[in-house]
């Protein structure tokens, strides 16, 4: 059979297509590239640490020169570590009762979760007037005060003066929390995460059989 006349080409155009994906994935694998406002490519992604790559069938696999996990704990580890429990908390509605260092006020929110269907007015309300009392305030200024890192306790007190937390609801306070990280990523020079994607990142703990998710969602990031 005669050789398709279009061959040529489309071989050259596949080249070309293989190039440009190969430059693109270059260009967004570099991170904290200096740009005004950059925003984070992949935010669902889970860890940005060169210690470990992905191999062909998707397995992580530590690279065995350097074992981080046993070296002095730094300002980095520190960061991320609270920041995930942070945003893991501010995600699970449920979670956030505990939050409350009183017992009265925990059961009190059991009490409103509880509310039957056909009253949902109502518990909107009352779950409103629950998230906007002040323990969220006082367990970010608890946390600026014990925070293990002075530098970093120092600038986070510095932010709440200007970012009072605002927790009228979940999502608020997740949002909250998304700005004021942001804050932080600023000046520091790192990129912007974009915070409509917040629930994608942080709305889902993963466990066996759903088991450590209060949040009790079922939608897939
Ligand atoms: C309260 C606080 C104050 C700090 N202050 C300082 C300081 O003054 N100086 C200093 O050097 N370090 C400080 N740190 C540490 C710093 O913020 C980082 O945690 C650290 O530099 C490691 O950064 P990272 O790039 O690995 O990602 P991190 O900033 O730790 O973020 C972890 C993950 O969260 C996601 N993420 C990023 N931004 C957001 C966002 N806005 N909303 C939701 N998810 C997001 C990304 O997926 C990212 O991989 C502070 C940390 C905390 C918790």
């Amino acid at each position: 059979m005669a050789e398709n006349p279009w061959q040529p080409l489309l071989h050259t155009f596949e080249k070309l297509s293989n190039c440009v994906q190969t430059h693109l994935s270059n260009f967004i694998g570099i991170k904290n590239t200096p740009r005004s406002s950059p925003t984070i490519q992949n935010p669902t992604s889970l860890d940005s640490s060169p210690l470990i790559t992905r191999t062909n069938n998707s397995n992580l696999q530590k690279l065995p020169l350097k074992d981080k996990s046993i070296g002095p704990v730094t300002k980095e580890d520190l960061g991320r570590a609270t920041w995930t429990f942070l945003h893991t908390l501010a995600a699970q509605m449920a979670i956030l009762s505990r939050m409350y260092p009183c017992r009265e006020c925990a059961d009190h929110f059991k009490e409103i979760l509880s509310i039957q269907k056909n009253q949902q007015g109502n518990k909107k309300r009352m779950l409103k007037n629950w998230y906007n009392s002040s323990c969220p305030s006082l367990y970010m200024a608890i946390l600026s005060r014990m925070y293990p890192c002075r530098e970093c306790a120092d600038h986070f007190k510095e932010i709440l003066r200007s970012n009072p937390p605002r927790a009228g609801s979940q999502e608020e306070f997740s949002q909250w929390l998304c700005h004021v990280h942001n804050t932080v990523n600023r000046s520091l020079g790192k990129l912007v995460f974009p915070c409509e994607r917040v629930d994608a990142r942080w709305g889902k703990l993963e466990c066996e059989q759903k088991s450590c998710d209060l949040h009790g969602t079922s939608m897939d990031f």
